[in-house]
C-alpha cells in the first residue's frame, strides 16, 4: 500500500489553504519512515568517490540520462528481461553510462534499514545531489518522492538524450521537450566540470568537423594537438579524456573559462558559446566569470531538472531491486 510508511503519513504533501494533499515532491518525504535514508547515501558515496573520484561524475549523469527519458523514474536502472528492453543499450549510453554497482549498494543498505521505502528515482537523484556536494559543488535542498517505473524505453533514450554533435538550436529543442530553457541548458552543461569522455565523442571535431576533413576551428591549437595524441583518427574509440582537463575531478567553473579559451571538449560545449540562438553566450560569460552564480543556478536546473514529470501516490511503485520491476 503506497500511502503507508510516507514522510506524511499520507500519499502527498500537506495542502495548501484548501487542506487537500498535492502530489509534488518534497525535502522531508523520508522524514519519519526512513530518516537515515540521506546518511546511507552519503556513507557508499564517500566510499565509491574515495576510491575512484570519476564515480561522482558518473552518478551525477545518470540521474541526468534518467530524466530525460520518460521523467526521473529509475527507468534508466531496469535491464532486460522478459518484459524490458533496457535503456542501458540506447546509443547514448551503451559502454558509456555506468554507476550501477554503487546504486545497487545504496539500494541494498536501504532495503536493510527501510525495507520497500525508497525509490529507486529518489536514490539517483541523492546520488546526484551527493555527488555534485562531495566533489566540491553545490548543494540544495532535495524535493523527494518519486517512484518507480515498471516500464523502459529504449527508444526514448535514442531520442531524447542530446547527441555530443549536437548543434546549439538541437540542444535547446531536446532541453525544451523536458520543459528546461537556455538558462537550465548551459547551467546543467556546467556539470561536464568532472567527468571524461571516449574519443568516439569528440573524434569529429578533430579530423572532420564539417564534413570537409578539416579539424573545428575552434579549438585552441595545442589543446587540439593534446586531443590528437589520444583520439586518432582510426582506432582508440574508448579511449578517454577529461571534459573540464584543468579540474576533472573537482566540481568548479573551470569548464565555462575552458570554452572561453576554446578547451571545451564536446561540440555541445562549444556551441554553447559561438552557436549564436539565444543568450548561452552571455551565461556561459557570466558563469566563467562567477562560479557563485554558476552553483546558485546549477542548483536551481538540478531541482527542475529533478521535478522532471515524476510518479508519485499511486502510480509506479518502490523497487526492491533497482534492476528488476517487483
Ligand atoms: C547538454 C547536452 C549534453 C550532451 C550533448 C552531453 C554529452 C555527453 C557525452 C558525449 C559524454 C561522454 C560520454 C562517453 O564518452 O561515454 C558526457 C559525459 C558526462 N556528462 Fe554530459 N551531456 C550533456 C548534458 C549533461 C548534463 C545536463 C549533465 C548533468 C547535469 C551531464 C553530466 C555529464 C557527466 C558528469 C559526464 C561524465 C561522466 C563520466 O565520467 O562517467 N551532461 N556527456
Ligand atoms: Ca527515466
Ligand atoms: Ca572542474
Amino acid at each position: 500500500h503506497p500511502g503507508l510508511g510516507f514522510g506524511w503519513g499520507g500519499v502527498g504533501a500537506p495542502g495548501g489553504q484548501s487542506g487537500a494533499p498535492s502530489y509534488g515532491l518534497f525535502p522531508q518525504f523520508y522524514q519519519f519512515s526512513c530518516p537515515q535514508a540521506e546518511d546511507i547515501v552519503i556513507s557508499v558515496l564517500e566510499m565509491a568517490i574515495a576510491k575512484e573520484p570519476r564515480m561522482a561524475a558518473s552518478l551525477l549523469r545518470l540521474h541526468f540520462h534518467d530524466c530525460f527519458v520518460q521523467g526521473c523514474d529509475a527507468s534508466i536502472l531496469l535491464d532486460n528481461s522478459a518484459t524490458i528492453v533496457s535503456e542501458k543499450n540506447s546509443l547514448p549510453n551503451r559502454n558509456s553510462v555506468r554507476g550501477f554497482e554503487v546504486i545497487d549498494e545504496i539500494k541494498a543498505k536501504l532495503e536493510e534499514a527501510c525495507p520497500q521505502t525508497v525509490s529507486c528515482a529518489d536514490i539517483l537523484a541523492m546520488a546526484a545531489r551527493g555527488s555534485t556536494v562531495l566533489s566540491g559543488g553545490p548543494s540544495w535542498e532535495l524535493p523527494l518522492g518519486r517512484r518507480d517505473s515498471k516500464t523502459a524505453s529504449l527508444s526514448t533514450s535514442n531520442n531524447n538524450i542530446p547527441p555530443p554533435n549536437s548543434t546549439l538550436q538541437n540542444l535547446i529543442t531536446l532541453f525544451q521537450r523536458q520543459g528546461l530553457d537556455e538558462v537550465d541548458l548551459v547551467a546543467l552543461s556546467g556539470g561536464h566540470t568532472i567527468g571524461v569522455a571516449r574519443c568516439a565523442t569528440f573524434k569529429q571535431r578533430l579530423y572532420n568537423q564539417n564534413g570537409n576533413n578539416l579539424p573545428d576551428q575552434t579549438l585552441e591549437r595545442t589543446y587540439y594537438y593534446g586531443l590528437k595524441s589520444v583520439c586518432p583518427k582510426s582506432g582508440g574509440d574508448n579511449n578517454i579524456s577529461p571534459l573540464d582537463f584543468g579540474s576533472p575531478v573537482k566540481f568548479d567553473n573551470l569548464y565555462f573559462k575552458l570554452i572561453l579559451w576554446g578547451k571545451g571538449l564536446l561540440n555541445s560545449d562549444e556551441v554553447l558559446l559561438t552557436g549564436n540562438v539565444g543568450n548561452t553566450m552571455e551565461l556561459v560569460k557570466a558563469y566563467a566569470k562567477d562560479e557563485n552564480l554558476f552553483f546558485k543556478q546549477f542548483a536551481k536546473s538540478m531541482i527542475k531538472m529533478g521535478n522532471i514529470s515524476p510518479l508519485t501516490a499511486f502510480n509506479g511503485e518502490v523497487r526492491k531491486n533497482c534492476r528488476l520491476v517487483n
